[in-house]
């Protein structure tokens, strides 16, 4: 179990690009939490800019099982995306809260190894904790870094990570605590009303029973590696939620924790 002192990963997700006020009160957040003395790692998304860029590009673009398909000739547009628009935004937001960042990307500083997940898939990467030396660095600065989800193999191609994914490395590399931000207070059953607690098992069934699905299924598959992998449970809730914000400030367990 971590305590509450170690490193906090917070992962948020493309759609709080697309929101002034929840980006304002999400840097207030990690503001309070650094004053606090905590450590701070940002991890970012931005599925609706990568998608907004394609369709400015005239490109179309499609999920597999909550992964983007990523054909060669679309990694531009998708880094610029991720790695600029997106990690710029966030910086901008960190910035107006008094919060010093660092914007870089998993291909920096050989944080991760990248590798093609699957060929079908295009250039989407899988990876795996490499080198902290860079975010320690960083945070022994007293500065937050916000990571976005583009790597690089080792030929030095750019990949596209599902940035829940990229939190998970990220989370491990630096033996953090993983709370995963979305614009949904948690997950959600059948009803709508928000699961307190998922292990394995029940995870397994709602995934066949279909009330978790595309992007959550993704989300919970990542949360559940880093449970059981660092035996410490993940939280998955909303940056949307002022009370859930508040909450996460005092170091409480907020939305959904995902068990090992
Ligand atoms: N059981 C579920 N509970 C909550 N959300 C779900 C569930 N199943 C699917 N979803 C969908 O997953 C979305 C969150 O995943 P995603 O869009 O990938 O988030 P993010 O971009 O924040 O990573 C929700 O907005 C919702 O549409
Ligand atoms: C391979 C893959 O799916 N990459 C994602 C990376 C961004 C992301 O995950 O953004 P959200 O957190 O907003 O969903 C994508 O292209 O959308």
């Amino acid at each position: 179990m971590s305590n509450s002192m170690s490193v906090l990963v917070l992962k948020v997700g493309g759609a709080l690009l697309q929101c002034e006020m929840g980006m304002a009160r999400l840097m207030k957040t990690a503001a309070e939490i650094i004053a606090n003395g905590q450590k701070v790692v940002m991890v970012h998304g931005g599925g609706y800019v990568v998608e907004q860029q394609l369709t400015a590009n005239q490109m179309e673009t499609t999920k597999h099982l909550g992964l983007r398909v990523t054909p060669a000739e679309q990694m531009p547009i998708i880094a610029g995306a991720l790695a600029g628009t997106s990690n710029k935004l966030l910086q901008g937001a960190a910035k107006s809260a008094g919060v010093v960042s660092v914007g870089i990307s998993l291909a920096d500083a050989d944080l991760v190894r990248a590798i093609i997940k699957d060929e079908q898939l295009g250039m989407v990467g899988e990876v795996e904790p490499k080198n902290a030396s860079y975010l320690e660095f960083v945070l022994s600065q007293g500065w937050m870094p916000i990571v976005s989800s583009i790597a690089m193999t080792d030929a030095g191609e750019l990949l596209n990570v599902n940035a829940d994914q990229a939190a998970t490395a990220v989370a491990q590399l630096v033996d953090g605590q993983l709370v995963l931000l979305s614009d949904v207070s948690g997950v959600l059953d059948g009803k709508g009303q928000l699961l307190k607690s998922l292990n394995r098992a029940e995870i397994e069934q709602l995934i066949k029973l279909g009330v978790i699905e595309s992007g959550m299924k993704v989300k919970v598959e990542a949360a559940l590696e880093v449970a059981e992998s660092m035996q410490q449970p993940v939280q998955v809730a909303s940056w949307r939620d002022a009370a859930q914000l508040a909450a996460l400030a005092k170091g409480e367990a907020v939305g959904t924790q995902i068990q090992a």
